[in-house]
């Protein structure tokens, strides 16, 4: 029989019509933060915990890094777990890492095999990518390829390409955070998930973030989004809503 754990990648990675994966984010800065913050989602049944590492004070310390995600791992049990390191470029905290000691980082922990997910950006500068996939395939973690554009919504070409650009870089899910100035963004947004959920060959993760994109966290796997980010704690991004409003409303969706 599967474990809980492979029943829940199954959906993640592979997708499931409705609902949508549920998605929290950790942003503590200490392990004793992130440790209590997990507590404190998991009473909500995230179906993943997306540990945000920039926000983490020793990200610099890689036996720090590791014993956190091993104290995590020991009360998250068989959730899935998410790493990510935000460039600021695309939302994310200042880090003092260089490129290359993140991807030193990164490898060092996919070989831990405490993480299931693995944020890489389109955009990123990494140098040795096709290692770390091959890594991430002997570790079993999956990749979630990521674009996000904090100040506007790109043409629906472009979200397109992004899109299909993360699959042809290797993903396991392709995922789009893009900002809406009008009303208009927000169904260009959620078309492209429409069109590119049909396409592709892997699941997407898409959001319109901000007050306005607010409906596209609520309702966008009907569109054919896998996954929807979701306050557990505290927000990672503009326009996130508690998961239970999300709970209330896939009760409704599916
Ligand atoms: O990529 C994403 C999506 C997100 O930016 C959002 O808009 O919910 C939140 C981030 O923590 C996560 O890494």
């Amino acid at each position: 029989m599967a474990t809980t754990k492979e029943v829940q990648i199954r959906k993640v990675v592979f997708g499931s019509e409705h609902p949508a994966a549920l998605c929290s984010s950790l942003i503590g800065a200490t392990t004793s933060q992130l440790v209590e913050e997990a507590k404190m989602i998991l009473q909500k049944k995230p179906d993943v915990l997306e540990w945000r590492a920039d926000f983490f004070a020793d990200l610099a310390k890689l036996d720090a890094v590791l014993a956190t995600a091993t104290s995590l791992r020991e009360v998250i049990g068989d959730t899935v777990l998410l790493f990510t390191i935000r460039s600021v470029q695309e939302g994310g905290q200042p880090i003092s890492l260089t490129i290359a000691e993140q991807e030193e980082l990164i490898s060092r922990l996919i070989e831990t095999e405490l993480i299931d997910l693995l944020d890489i950006e389109l955009a990123s500068e990494f140098i040795g990518m096709d290692l770390l996939k091959q890594l991430s395939a002997k570790h079993h973690v999956k990749w979630i390829v990521s674009t996000h554009d904090f100040k506007k919504t790109p043409s629906f070409d472009q979200m397109i390409e992004f899109l299909q650009a993360g699959q042809a870089a290797g993903a396991d899910l392709v995922k789009l955070a893009v900002m809406p100035q009008s009303s208009q963004d927000v169904l260009t947004l959620l078309s492209v998930t429409n069109e590119a959920s049909a396409k592709l060959d892997i699941p997407v993760i898409t959001m319109s973030m901000g007050k306005l994109g607010v409906s596209t966290r609520l309702i966008g796997d009907q569109f054919g989004s896998a996954m929807t980010f979701a306050v557990g704690h505290q927000a990672s991004a503009p326009g996130q809503v508690p998961i239970e409003v999300i709970k209330d409303i896939q009760h409704y969706t599916s």
